[in-house]
């Protein structure tokens, strides 16, 4: 007997999003479709986010707010745009009960108490990038909430750890726009046709090769990381390996998700914590890798062994290949290592 995994593998590329969901729903015969009806929520926001980031150039649509966000970033006209239409998706569907997103300060409840999920949002990824027309995306994590249904979710449903996720995908708006995205049995991602407004099947089953020929980074902030980050980095250039850095996390990851490769945002003196925040960025991103055959690490811990306390909790990430990603932490081991080997015969003393 085939496991539910290998029947939506055996789905032919150019299967619709649609009819995918339709048949892995098939494949668990318990399920109730909430889920399902999820994932095609989030693919109606994001074709209409794709038509606004398609025309942003042509539109007064680009450009800046003119005002921070929560976060003290500069929000930019299609922040506030991806962040309302993908609300308003998931407020027209039935199975989210609260939304968190990047832009908000607060939990957007969406009144539908019933529902059995919640949704934690990065609208638009890489929002610098958009008045210079290159590819930026939208990231999401879907927890199944722990607060009693019929009443309004809690801090406690966006706070169970990365472990507790049920899905996790993104949305690339880039040369194509593709949908990809992890249950918890693999990586699939679909290719957008514009004229037919339909994901079809371009990636049954998407694995990361364990070593790749790519590190991705600011080095802008070289002076800023931690030793054995510029140690590691250092030797990736001995080896003569590419660096490769848009400055859309949505479109590094994807690039080095396909071909393999190291992707490394450190604590910097300007960011401390890391800049990526776990819930909608460190989280969604460590799921689909692990899923994929690689690694994601926030300094020594696994990402998604964090459980957070707060709702836009920054982190370091380093996400990537297994093997380049197992080098940097054997680099991270030696440093502290040696720094034990240094304290310890003074505290003899
Ligand atoms: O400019 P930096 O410090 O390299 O930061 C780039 C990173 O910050 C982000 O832009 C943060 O995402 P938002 O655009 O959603 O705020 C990532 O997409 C990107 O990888
Ligand atoms: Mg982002
Ligand atoms: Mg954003």
């Amino acid at each position: 007997m085939s496991t539910p995994h290998e029947n939506t593998l055996a789905l032919p590329v150019g299967t619709t999003l649609d009819r995918f969901i339709m048949r892995k729903q098939e494949d668990f015969p318990y399920a109730t479709g909430e889920l399902s009806q999820l994932l095609r929520d989030l693919a109606l926001a994001a074709k209409i986010v794709n038509r606004d980031v398609n025309r942003a150039g042509l539109s007064s649509i680009i450009g800046s707010m003119g005002q921070e966000n929560v976060q003290g970033e500069q929000q930019q006209k299609l922040d506030v745009e991806a962040n309302i239409r993908f609300i308003r998706a998931l407020t027209n569907g039935q199975e989210a009960c609260a939304v968190l997103s990047e832009e908000e300060d607060d939990i957007i409840h969406t009144g539908n108490c019933q529902g059995r999920y919640v949704v934690a949002i990065d609208p638009l990824d890489g929002s610098s990038n958009i008045d210079v027309n290159v590819s930026i995306g939208t990231i999401f994590s879907i927890y199944r909430r722990v607060s009693p249904a019929g009443q309004q979710a809690t801090r406690e449903d966006f706070l169970q750890g990365g472990r507790a996720q049920v899905a996790a995908g993104y949305i690339l708006y880039g040369s194509s726009t593709m949908m990809v995205y992890t249950t918890g049995a693999g990586v699939v991602g679909f290719t957008y046709e514009n004229s037919l407004g339909e994901f079809f099947l371009s990636h049954p089953s998407i694995s990361i090769p364990r070593a790749g020929q790519v590190f991705s980074c600011n080095e802008g902030y070289w002076f800023d990381y931690p030793a054995y980050v510029r140690e590691y980095l250092t030797q990736c250039k001995r080896d003569q390996l590419s660096g490769r850095y848009v400055g859309s996390l949505v479109a590094d990851y994807h690039r080095n998700l396909l071909k393999g490769g190291i992707y490394l945002y450190p604590p910097t003196k300007k960011t401390p914590e890391g800049k990526l925040r776990l819930l909608y960025e460190g989280f969604p991103l460590a799921f689909l890798i692990e899923q994929a055959g690689g690694l994601a690490y926030a300094g020594t811990t696994p990402v998604l062994d964090i459980v957070p306390t707060d709702f836009h909790q920054r982190s370091p990430l380093f996400i990537g290949s297994a093997d380049q990603v197992a080098s940097l932490l054997a680099y991270a081991a030696e440093t502290a290592s040696a720094q034990r080997g240094l304290v310890a015969p003074a505290a003899e003393n």
